[in-house]
């Protein structure tokens, strides 16, 4: 038992507590898990609302994640995890409720000035330019910064190898897997506080899965929270420090990730039995 990634079931272990000199200090990095001083880190606090003058899709749907987490939104389809998602991210103006980071009510910016503020959101579809070359992927990432990102840009590469080997090559031209590290390596450029995945391993099959998920334990270990929606539920559930399943637009579950995949009435309605 001398991998510390893997229990002695060949597991992977789901703490995400930074064993000691593993690993450089990724973009966003702010050290170990701190206790949140006021409330979460991120938090979508009692979200209803809808898109446009449409009716509400969100019934006081509450979703957070605090410092050192991995936070996971599941549910069937069309349960509005992708619209809870745009709504923290400031894509949809709520009718009740609040978003607010790190005790900030931010509920009144534009997504742009969510980013300033230290959100990283890679949403599920056109996440990557694909004309672009990777490298002009990641620059683009870093537009709001005007600091030099060299070294950034290398935390990338380091989180995410394959991407250093293609840097010149065209992003249309990679895996789907590949194009995802893309998307989620230009959210890291801006130096996110909290990262923000819609869906990141859509697509991808159960192995790259597997090689995303762990790149993911690998960005919320370096201090970085990772708030995502997932339709592995299980596979979501199994690394996440707290997880929210969503039925039309509510709350139906939240938990521990290890309390929801034990609960008979989520394994039965979500899992699978
Ligand atoms: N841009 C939009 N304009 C209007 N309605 C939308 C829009 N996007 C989604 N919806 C509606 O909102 C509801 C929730 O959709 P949403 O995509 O948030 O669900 P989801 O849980 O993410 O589902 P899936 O797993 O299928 O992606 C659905 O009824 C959908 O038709």
């Amino acid at each position: 038992m001398s991998d510390p990634l893997h229990d002695d079931r060949g597991n992977r272990d789901r703490s995400i507590t930074n064993p000691a000199g593993q690993g450089a200090p990724l973009p966003g990095h702010r050290g170990r898990a701190r206790p949140a001083p006021g409330g979460p880190f991120l938090i979508g606090d009692a979200m209803t609302g809808g898109y446009g003058r449409g009716a509400d899709i969100l019934h006081g749907c509450t979703i957070a994640v605090d410092r050192g987490e991995i936070a996971v939104i599941v549910g069937p389809n069309g349960a509005g995890k992708s619209t809870a998602m745009k709504a923290v991210f400031g894509m949809l103006s709520l009718r009740e409720g609040a978003v607010r980071l790190d005790g900030e009510d931010i509920s009144a910016l534009s997504p742009q000035d969510r980013v300033k503020k230290g959100m990283g959101f890679v949403p599920q579809t056109s996440n990557i330019f694909t004309s672009l070359s990777v490298e002009e992927n990641l620059e683009m990432g870093a537009f709001i910064r005007d600091d030099d990102i060299r070294e950034t840009m290398e935390q990338v590469f380091d989180l995410f190898p394959i991407l250093r080997e293609k840097r010149r090559q065209p992003a249309g031209e990679l895996s789907g897997g590949q194009r995802q590290q893309v998307a989620v390596g230009r959210a890291l450029m801006t130096k996110p506080k909290v990262l923000m995945l819609d869906e990141p391993t859509a697509g991808v099959s159960p192995i790259v899965m597997d090689e995303l998920f762990d790149r993911i334990i690998e960005v919320a270990r370096s201090g970085l929270p990772v708030l995502m929606v997932e339709q592995n539920a299980r596979q979501a559930l199994e690394i996440a420090d707290k997880g929210y399943v969503l039925v039309q637009g509510r709350n139906a579950h939240t938990g521990t990730g290890r309390d929801l995949l034990a609960d008979p009435d989520v394994r039965r309605s979500f899992l699978g039995g």
